[in-house]
């Protein structure tokens, strides 16, 4: 679903990411670590057609960003730790805004279905974003993930700032959404959170993917210790 192979990317001499080789399957939570600047950003910007790779290839659903980005671009959706969304409108009008640019024209009863299934309360539908909590804000774009019928869905550090419940609420529904078949790709700086959700954990270190590790496989603490370790 998600496959880079040999995907590099330099600034100058500075290299931000090192001959990554990824396949994030239909159905893998794949959980990004890694220390500030590690290149966890620039592995989902490339993904998302927002910079281009110095070497190597990536595609999506057998797609290639670099080919074909507009067609691409339908098959994913992104989250990124803050999202930028209408606060003049309600969540409905945002859902109908984003779903309809995405070319999926939904009823009332099928938007208030996807705004439901991600947990968010009937009354707060109808609300404006500008009064919703960082947490709702984050259900909304899960929502227009699920309109956009993504088949894959990048997250940039998607529970920072959330509380310990709304965090594991997102988790949650990111479980859903790849047992319906999604593939996902997030990074955090959340070890606790990426064990808990993801399927596969992979440790950067300045540019390199240097582990990958099945997170069921291995405890929080464990994680931890083998997180320092290597960074
Ligand atoms: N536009 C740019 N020009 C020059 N260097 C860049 C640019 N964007 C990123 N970099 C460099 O690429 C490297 C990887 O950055 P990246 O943002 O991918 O790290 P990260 O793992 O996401 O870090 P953080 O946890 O802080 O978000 C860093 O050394 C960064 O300084």
């Amino acid at each position: 679903m998600l496959q880079a192979q040999n995907l590099t990317k330099k600034y100058g001499d500075q290299v931000a990411l090192n001959s990554l080789n990824l396949h994030i399957k239909k159905g893998e939570i794949f959980a990004l670590l890694g220390q500030n600047g590690a290149g966890k950003t620039t592995t989902i910007n490339l993904f998302l057609g927002f910079i281009k790779p110095t070497e190597g290839h990536l595609t999506i659903n057998g797609i290639s960003v670099t080919k074909d980005p507009q067609r691409t671009k339908k098959e994913v959706a992104y989250i990124p730790e803050t999202l930028m969304l209408y606060p003049n409108l309600t969540a409905l009008e945002n859902l109908k805004f984003f779903s309809a640019l995405a070319g999926f024209n939904y009823s009332k009863s099928e938007l208030t279905y996807f705004l439901s299934k991600v947990g968010l309360q009937l009354s707060a539908h109808d609300q404006y974003l500008a009064g919703y909590s960082k947490g709702m804000r984050q259900k909304v774009g899960i929502a227009i993930a699920l309109a956009k019928q993504a088949t894959a869905l990048l997250l940039d550090e998607p529970t920072s700032g959330l509380d310990p419940k709304a965090s594991n609420e997102f988790s949650q529904i990111l479980k859903e959404l790849s047992a319906d078949g999604t593939a996902i790709l997030m990074a955090t700086h959340d070890i606790f959170r990426a064990r808990e959700v993801a399927t596969h954990i992979g440790i950067m270190k300045e540019g390199n993917l240097v582990m990958i590790i099945e997170a069921q496989k291995i405890s929080a603490n464990e994680l931890e210790n083998l997180y320092l370790k290597t960074v």
